[in-house]
């Protein structure tokens, strides 16, 4: 659930007076999500989404996100486009945090992603890379190769208690990325979690990407290496070269790919494993029993990084 911070009626009548859209007609918690407080927020004007940013994200870094996100929306890429207060500002406080109202957008996430859905995936990835080549302004990924290690470190002696052998095994694995990890390839703004559940679908095609909070400037190609991680993986963790084709295709149908970025796939695939499991192993070690949010199992990213090791070339992921 996340619906961390409750807002009163009268809190949320006051925050509103900021704005021009309208009178409530409906308010509620949304449940889904783990990072933020949620609510869809219904007006006399339309359907909005209010968040309620919470303390794992940084106020500091909200403007870039909410900058991209109106950047992105502004060259028709389906995000949400961030709603501008009378005073222009759109972030506010609202019950002892930062909020944001969003435009609402309409579909759901595929709860069992096919080769169907990999394609279009693969084609609004293009488009958001291309589209986020207008938007200058700079975010360093802070859960790029750089962050993976100190991140290991701070799992420490218990990454052996989630799995035996694990802290010699990751160190080492992490040694082997990070020393193959490619120079100089393309690089803009990227997503970094598009994930099947910040995809939404309507009538087969792609009618919205949310949950721009990991976005950040790097490796384009890596960003389809999170992707084929996200989509590619049957539920008993075989790989699925035909999403990955599909999907691949469907990228290249928009921004074909450099010699140098189909070449560094298999390890780019490897770094991206390695990230999710490493947070998901974090969070695994450091969330209280009994904490509101569900952890994440770390244990299917190890046997995707374990995928990805053997992998040899592009021909491996269907190109
Ligand atoms: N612009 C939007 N339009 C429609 N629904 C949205 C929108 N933004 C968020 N939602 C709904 O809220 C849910 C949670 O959003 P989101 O994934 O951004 O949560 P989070 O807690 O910030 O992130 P995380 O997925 O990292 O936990 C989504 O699954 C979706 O149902
Ligand atoms: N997509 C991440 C969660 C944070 O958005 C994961 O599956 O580990």
């Amino acid at each position: 659930m996340a619906v961390y911070t409750e807002v009163t009626d009268d809190a949320l009548a006051a925050f509103l007076e900021r704005y021009e859209i309208g009178r409530v007609v409906a308010f509620r918690g949304i449940a889904e999500g783990v990072e933020n407080s949620n609510y869809s927020l219904r007006t006399t004007e339309g359907d909005f989404i209010l968040t309620l940013y919470e303390k794992r994200v940084d106020p500091v870094e909200l403007p870039w996100f909410l900058g991209l996100m109106e950047h992105l929306a502004a060259q028709s890429l389906p995000c949400p486009l961030p709603v501008r207060a009378q005073d222009g500002a759109n972030l506010n406080p609202l019950a002892g945090r930062i909020a944001a109202i969003t435009t609402f957008l309409p579909g759901i996430w595929p709860r069992r992603p096919t080769a169907a859905h990999c394609g279009p995936l693969g084609a609004a990835l293009a488009r958001l890379h291309e589209a986020g080549t207008g938007y200058a302004a700079e975010r360093a990924n802070a859960l790029g190769p750089h962050g993976w290690r100190p991140l290991l470190d701070r799992c420490g002696e218990s990454a052996d208690r989630v799995q035996p052998g694990w802290g010699v095994e990751l160190a080492a694995a992490l040694d082997r990325i990070l020393a193959a990890w490619p120079e100089d390839l393309p690089r803009g703004q990227i997503h970094a979690d598009l994930f099947p559940d910040n995809v939404f679908f309507l009538d087969g095609a792609i009618s919205g990407l949310i949950d721009f909070y990991f976005a950040a400037t790097d490796y384009f190609a890596y960003d389809i290496a999170v992707c084929l991680n996200a989509w590619c993986f049957e539920a008993d963790l075989t790989f699925n070269i035909t999403k990955s084709r599909a999907l691949l295709r469907g990228y290249q149908s928009i921004r074909p790919l450099a010699a140098t970025e189909t070449a560094a796939l298999p390890v780019l695939c490897q770094g991206a494993a390695i990230r999710f499991l490493l947070t998901r192993l974090y969070d695994w070690i450091n969330t209280p029993d009994g904490a509101l949010v569900t952890r994440k199992d770390p244990m299917p990213y190890y046997r995707r990084l374990r995928f990805h090791a053997q992998t040899r070339s592009a021909s491996d992921y269907g190109l």
